[in-house]
């Protein structure tokens, strides 16, 4: 696990750029270096002061491939924890390569992905958690995610961790008190004091689990499902949300056959917009395998956009409304969508008779087609998503690792409160709070394996 050898890589993004960055790390990296790098002044890399960044040349013997800069890191005190490098090059591919190949054949080899990350966890730059965040933050691409991926690699949830953990070593402190004298049959530890102990424990663990919702959805992407009839506007309607001409639109009933989906980032949160095969009776059998998608897609959605042609009578409204409802999920919000309003006069005498057979659901007239009232759409999608507890500094929890271990842990510290409540033996209580603590510590690394390392780092990226 301990692997000191020096791994090398390019850590900017493959191609060509302005600079492209090559970073080194471990023991005898900066001897490597002074192997292929002469400095004006002849001055080796070895003598200089760390943090700090040279000029020079790197050369294969005589043979000159290009003028660097390169900084200095000593163990501790860089990213990785170890001694490390970093020579800045210009950006071509072909010098990239050629720095590349003459830092391997001077003794460094290529770096796994996430390798530098994963030994800034293993010298406890880090916990583990916050390392995951850093692949997170890369990730990112709306305001949401990166601000939760930057309070993850911050250590805000590795605070939260931690104070759970005290908690849970104060309760087993109580406990052990009692085990010590546990031939005199009588209970030391106040189980009232452990029992609102373990509540309190149990509150924070169940609230970091119910941000999960919140945080794998801000990560990646809302589903919002487009849904109505065959020919209301659906697809018309994606093309509007995203911008662009990405689904085939028709006059014929049955255009979109399979769903469509995209993403795209609205007022800082990324959505993900799924069209569908429009719901009628058909004995076309491969539209009704996609009306079968359809349904499924209204069980995964956040949002459901439920469209209705503001042309035609309302007869259509309440079948397919029943339908729908059937599918929707607990969670799930249902807006009900007017289309077509630039094409009829009586939208308003539609909108009164559908407000009048909804129950209370959110109903937008809107023109898909000329694109009236898609800024309120977009308003009321936005609205939809309560960012409070990302914009208080709660935390949230954002993976599906982390979301497993909470449950485990959720469901040994209920163990804990029940038994106590029935005054069974604390050598029992106490190994339901040991269990607890394993699966906290899963989440820090604390507790961990190679196999569960492997399975995170080989996600990342080469060179971080
Ligand atoms: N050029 C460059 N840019 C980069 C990184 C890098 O490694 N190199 N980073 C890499 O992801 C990020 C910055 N994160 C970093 C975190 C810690 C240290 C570091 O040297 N820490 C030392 C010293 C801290 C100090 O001086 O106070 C330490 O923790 O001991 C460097 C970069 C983003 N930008
Ligand atoms: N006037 C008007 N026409 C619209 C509007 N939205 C869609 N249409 C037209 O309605 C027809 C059907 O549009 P689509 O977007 O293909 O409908 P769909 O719901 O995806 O239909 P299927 O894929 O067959 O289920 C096309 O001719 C569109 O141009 C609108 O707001 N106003
Ligand atoms: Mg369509």
């Amino acid at each position: 696990m301990n692997d000191q050898t020096v791994i090398c890589a390019i850590a900017t993004a493959p191609g060509m750029g302005a600079i492209a960055v090559i970073r080194l790390s471990g023991k005898g990296c900066i001897e490597i270096c002074d192997r292929i790098f002469v400095s004006p002044s002849y001055k080796k890399l070895v003598d200089v002061l760390p943090n700090t960044i040279h000029f020079g040349k790197i050369v294969n013997k005589e043979e000159l491939i290009d003028e660097v800069l390169i900084s200095v890191f000593h163990a501790p005190h860089s990213f990785t924890g170890e001694d490390s490098i970093e020579i800045s090059c210009h950006g071509s591919v072909y010098i990239q390569q050629r720095i590349l190949q003459l830092l391997i054949s001077s003794g460094a080899r290529l770096a796994a992905p996430g390798e530098f990350t994963q030994r800034a966890f293993l010298n406890g730059k880090m916990d583990l958690s916050q390392a995951e965040a850093v692949a997170d933050l890369i990730a990112s691409s709306s305001a949401a995610a990166h601000k939760m991926a930057l309070s993850q690699m911050r250590g805000g949830f590795s605070d939260e961790l931690m104070k759970l953990r005290m908690e849970l070593l104060h309760i087993t402190s109580l406990l052990e008190l009692e085990l010590d004298f546990s031939e005199e049959d009588v209970e030391f530890a106040d189980r009232s004091e452990l029992r609102s102990i373990a509540i309190g424990i149990d509150t924070l663990i169940s609230r970091l689990c119910a941000s999960f919702s919140l945080g794998n959805v801000i990560k990646n992407g809302i589903p919002v499902a487009i849904v109505g009839n065959t020919n209301v506007g659906k697809s018309t309607l994606l093309n509007a949300l995203l911008k662009e001409d990405r689904a085939i639109v028709s006059d014929i009933e049955g255009t979109t056959r399979d769903v469509i989906e995209d993403t795209i980032n609205l007022q800082g949160i990324t959505f993900r917009f799924i069209d569908t095969a429009g719901i009628r009776h058909t004995d076309d059998r491969v539209e009704n395998m996609g009306i079968e998608r359809t349904f499924s897609k209204i069980e995964q959605a956040r949002i459901v956009l439920f469209l209705i042609d503001a042309t035609k009578n309302t007869e259509q409204f309440l079948p397919y409304y029943t339908q729908v409802k059937e599918h929707l999920g607990p969670d799930t919000r249902l807006v009900i969508l007017l289309n077509k309003t630039d094409q009829t006069d009586s939208a308003d005498m539609i909108l009164s008779q559908i407000t009048s057979l909804s129950s209370g659901e959110k109903i937008l007239p809107i023109a898909a087609k000329t694109g009236y009232n898609i800024h309120h759409l977009v308003d009321e999608l936005v609205s939809t998503i309560n960012l409070n507890a990302l914009h208080s500094g709660d935390v949230i929890v954002s993976n599906a690792r982390h979301y497993e271990a909470l449950s485990h842990a959720r469901l040994a510290i209920e163990r804990v409160i029940t038994g106590l409540d029935s005054h069974l033996s604390g050598e029992f209580v106490s190994q339901d709070i040991r269990e607890c603590l394993h699966y906290l510590g899963e989440i820090t690394g604390q507790i961990t394996t190679d196999e569960v390392l492997g399975n995170i780092f080989k996600n990342f990226c080469i060179g971080k």
